[in-house]
């Protein structure tokens, strides 16, 4: 179940392909790599990220392969003869560790972990970070609009808006992070997820009378119509036309499931619709809303009183705004057991060296109270500390604690049974439910903790001092 399937090695920088030519022309092709994915900067300038897109690459990872069409093109960019043999018979066989699908991860902290020999650790690094990237920081946006909404529905309808095909990932991992349903017919097929719709202004237009084109949808779609009530005069012409189809619904048995607010003041017409709805022993008939929401919006509404039971949020989903990008990296950490590390000017860039795990640990209550990154053969740790302020530690020998990091993929196969977005939806559910409040809200979050073991901060500062004495 994927949208890419066969061949799709050629989805890489090109650069990729140059550094596993130079390692498999140096010789060192076999060298077992490990790299880890982590993120800098939570999006939406927000208190957490929810992990998206394991499921989707898992699936192109073990079809990462090379077709003789593909041989051809890369032959004309100049890649030598032997190596294009080697990538004609290439298949991915590396190790992949994950936290799950739906887990709420915070920066810095090693979410994903391939281990394998270079050449196939470096070539998909591209591919990694593209569905990685890109479907964490749509679920995200997700979840953040779910906080605000509480039990009422909200459909994605962000296809016509997304960049490009994006649109296709971004309906699944709005599901991830909390829509119900989604208005891409495509994604409803591909990842079984709940399809909705209403109908579009056009519909109407395409009537010489706006009753006249209520009826007709009404009667083709009896128990399942919302109608658009905006295209002339929602409080003078919208809602009454809708009140008399659904009058006349009633009188053949049936039930219309509501009308929907396109523009003005979502608050005010809402108010006013329910009670025209109501007063005509409507009260079944739910209002939905939809023109440019994001979480901002919708926490305004809620703070005006609206009646709303239900939205489509299009535009500013699916398209992650004001984020842009979520600034995952993919960096080796370890190569042919050799702890390796990065320096950056900059203190909090330098990278952690190693095999690692990630822990959790959580208070009394279950909630989380902090995580720990430790070496991967280190079974526990009794302390964490700041990464870069080692005087700032914490006693953690009294909590209860969980490993996030997960075997997903051995040997290119994957380990892991397929879920559909609305079950690793319900993971998210009961893990926001244990992410304390003061990291959930939209102003200046609580900023989590993640610490490291007093081994794992011994290696990286040997390192660094070792590697700042060869440089002197
Ligand atoms: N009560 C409200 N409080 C806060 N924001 C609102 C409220 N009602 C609507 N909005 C938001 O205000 C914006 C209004 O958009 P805009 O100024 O384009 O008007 P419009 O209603 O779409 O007009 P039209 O479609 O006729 O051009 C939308 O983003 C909408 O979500
Ligand atoms: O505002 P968004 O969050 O992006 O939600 C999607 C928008 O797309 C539709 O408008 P559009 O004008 O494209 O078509 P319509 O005639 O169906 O309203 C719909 O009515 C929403 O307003
Ligand atoms: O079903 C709808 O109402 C819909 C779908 C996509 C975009 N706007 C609205």
């Amino acid at each position: 179940m994927n949208t890419l399937s066969e061949n799709t090695g050629l989805y890489t920088d090109f650069y990729e392909l140059t550094m596993a030519q130079g390692y498999f022309l140096c010789g060192k092709k076999n060298e077992q790599t490990v790299f880890d994915y982590y993120y800098r900067t939570n999006p939406y300038q927000g208190g957490y990220l929810v992990f998206a897109g394991l499921q989707d690459l898992l699936y192109i990872l073990k079809n990462f392969s090379f077709s003789k069409e593909n041989i051809d093109f890369l032959r004309k960019t100049g890649l030598k003869e032997e190596f294009l043999d080697y990538l004609l018979k290439f298949k991915f066989t590396a190790s992949v560790y994950s936290i799950k699908e739906g887990e709420i991860a915070f920066p810095n902290e090693p979410i994903v972990r391939v281990e394998g020999n270079i050449i196939e650790a470096q070539l998909i690094e591209t591919l990694l970070l593209n569905y990685l990237n890109f479907q964490s920081l749509i679920a995200t946006k997700a979840c953040r609009i779910r906080y605000v909404l509480g039990n009422k529905t909200f459909a994605d309808f962000g296809l016509r808006r997304a960049q490009g095909l994006g649109g296709i990932h971004a309906s699944r991992a709005a599901v991830i992070g909390g829509a119900n349903s989604t208005s891409n017919v495509y994604s409803a097929f591909n990842y079984q997820i709940p399809v909705t719709g209403t109908q579009a202004h056009a519909w109407i237009q395409s009537f010489d009378e706006e009753l006249e084109a209520f009826r007709k949808y009404a009667c083709i779609n009896p128990d399942s119509s919302v109608l658009l009530v905006d295209t002339y005069n929602t409080l003078k012409s919208g809602v009454p036309n809708a009140i008399i189809v659904a009058k006349e619904l009633e009188a053949q048995g049936s039930k219309m499931l509501g009308i929907r607010l396109d523009s003005g003041d979502l608050a005010y017409l809402s108010k006013r619709a329910r009670k025209m709805l109501n007063d005509a022993g409507l009260d079944y008939v739910q209002i939905f809303a939809s023109n440019q929401l994001n979480e901002y919006v919708i926490k305004s509404l809620n703070e005006q009183g609206a009646q709303i039971d239900g939205y489509g949020i299009g535009t500013e989903l699916v398209t992650g705004k004001d984020a842009g990008a979520l600034d995952g990296v993919y960096k080796l950490v370890d190569n042919n057991g050799i702890p390796r590390l990065k320096i950056s000017e900059n203190i909090e860039k330098i990278t952690m060296p190693g095999r690692k795990k990630l822990v959790r640990y959580f208070d009394a209550e279950g909630r989380f109270f902090r995580d720990g990154i430790l070496l991967e053969d280190e079974k526990t740790t009794d302390r964490l500390y700041h990464p870069f302020h080692a005087d700032k530690n914490t006693d953690i020998s009294k909590y209860t604690c969980e490993e996030l990091l997960h075997k997903v993929m051995e040997n290119g196969e994957i380990l892991i049974e397929d879920q559909n977005p609305a079950e690793i939806n319900a993971y998210l559910l009961k893990r926001f439910k244990q992410l304390p409040e003061g990291h959930k809200r939209f102003i200046s979050p609580h900023i989590y903790k993640v610490g490291i073991s007093a081994n794992l901060l011994k290696l990286r500062d040997q390192m660094l001092k070792n590697i700042r004495l060869k440089i002197k």
